[in-house]
């Protein structure tokens, strides 16, 4: 869950005036996600979304977040619109915090994925990424090489206090990644977060993707790299390789992978691994006080380096190099 920031019913009431949704008749604080405040705002005109960003969030980001949003929605996505107030203008401010509100996407996030799952979950990135690619706004990412460098600075001296031995570790992998980072691989705008959480079916159906506040250009194939890694790993830890074919092969119905992208693919997957499990120590150190929020287990992500550190080849992950 999350919600950092408290709204008061004076100042509810007093933002959503602006909008042509009627008076409020509920917000609830949403106990999901990690990175803003969410509630579930019901008005005389239904549910809706209601965004407080926050520290990760950068206000300046919000054009690139909101208007790719809209471009996706334009090109068939199934993902949240923001709703514009009565001048025109989504982006907003409740309680000292840009504010947004979007619809409300039906449907439910899988608790336990199979493979039918994965595999519509891989079409629908692809989807994305085709349906991107002239969407004029870019954004680096900021949670890339260097990214995860200035995290590792600001975590070395405490990552023991998680598991010994794991600043070493973090260090080892970060200079062995630093040198062999594939840079010249197709690249787009990639959805970053795409994590079973973030994804809506209606049984076998998918029924949309959210949370795109990680959003940005970078490789496509390391958006499938953050796929496996978030869909194809079994509570107990093991890899599963029916669920990484599926999700592949599902991309690639929609998008072909060239050959260099799958023989890209174990080193993309270590990154991403490298990526949530740097986000989630620091997250897990720097816990804020009273914050309505359950940080996530980075060791999970430990669990998921290591085993791509052992990985031979794309054929470990159910794939051929023909693209
Ligand atoms: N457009 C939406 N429609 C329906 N539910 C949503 C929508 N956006 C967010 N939610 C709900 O809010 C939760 C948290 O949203 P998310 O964007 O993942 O937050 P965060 O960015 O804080 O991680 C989701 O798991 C979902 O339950
Ligand atoms: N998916 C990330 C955390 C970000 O949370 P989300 O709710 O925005 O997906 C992780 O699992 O570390």
């Amino acid at each position: 869950m999350a919600v950092y920031t408290e709204v008061t019913d004076e100042d509810l009431d007093a933002f959503v005036a602006d909008y042509d949704l009627g008076s409020v008749l509920s917000c609830k604080g949403i106990a999901e996600g990690v990175e803003n405040s969410n509630f579930l705002l019901v008005t005389e005109r239904g549910p809706h979304i209601l965004t407080l960003y926050e520290k990760r969030t950068k206000r300046e980001d919000l054009p690139f977040f909101l208007g790719l949003l809209e471009h996706l929605s334009t090109r068939g996505i199934a993902c949240p619109l923001p709703v514009a107030a009565r001048d025109g203008v989504a982006l907003r401010e409740l309680c000292g915090r840009p504010a947004v509100i979007v619809t409300f996407l039906s449907g439910q996030w899988p608790r336990r994925a199979q493979p039918v799952h994965c595999a519509e979950v891989g079409a629908a990135l692809a989807r994305v990424h085709l349906a991107a690619a002239d969407f004029t706004l870019t954004r680096p990412n900021a949670l890339g090489l260097a990214g995860w460098r200035e995290l590792y600075a600001k975590c070395r001296h405490r990552a023991d206090e998680v598991r010994p031995g794991l600043s070493a570790e973090l260090g080892a992998e970060l200079e062995h990644l630093g040198p062999r980072w594939p840079a010249d691989l197709p690249a787009g705008v990639i959805h970053a977060d795409l994590f079973p959480d973030n994804v809506f079916f209606r049984g076998e159906e998918l029924t949309g993707l959210i949370d795109f506040y990680f959003a940005c250009n970078d490789a496509l194939a390391y958006d499938l790299a953050i796929g496996l890694n978030a869909w194809c790993f079994e509570a107990d830890g093991a890899f599963n390789a029916t669920k990484a074919r599926a999700m592949l092969t599902g991309y690639r119905k929609v998008r072909p992978l060239s050959a260099r992208e799958v023989a890209a693919l174990p080193l993309l997957c270590r990154g991403s691994a490298i990526r949530f499990l740097l986000t989630r120590l620091y997250d897990w150190l720097n816990h804020p006080e009273g914050a309505f929020v359950r940080p996530k287990d980075p060791l999970e992500y430990r669990r998921k380096l290591r085993f791509h550190q052992g990985v031979r080849g794309p054929g470990d992950y159910g794939l051929d190099m023909e693209g």
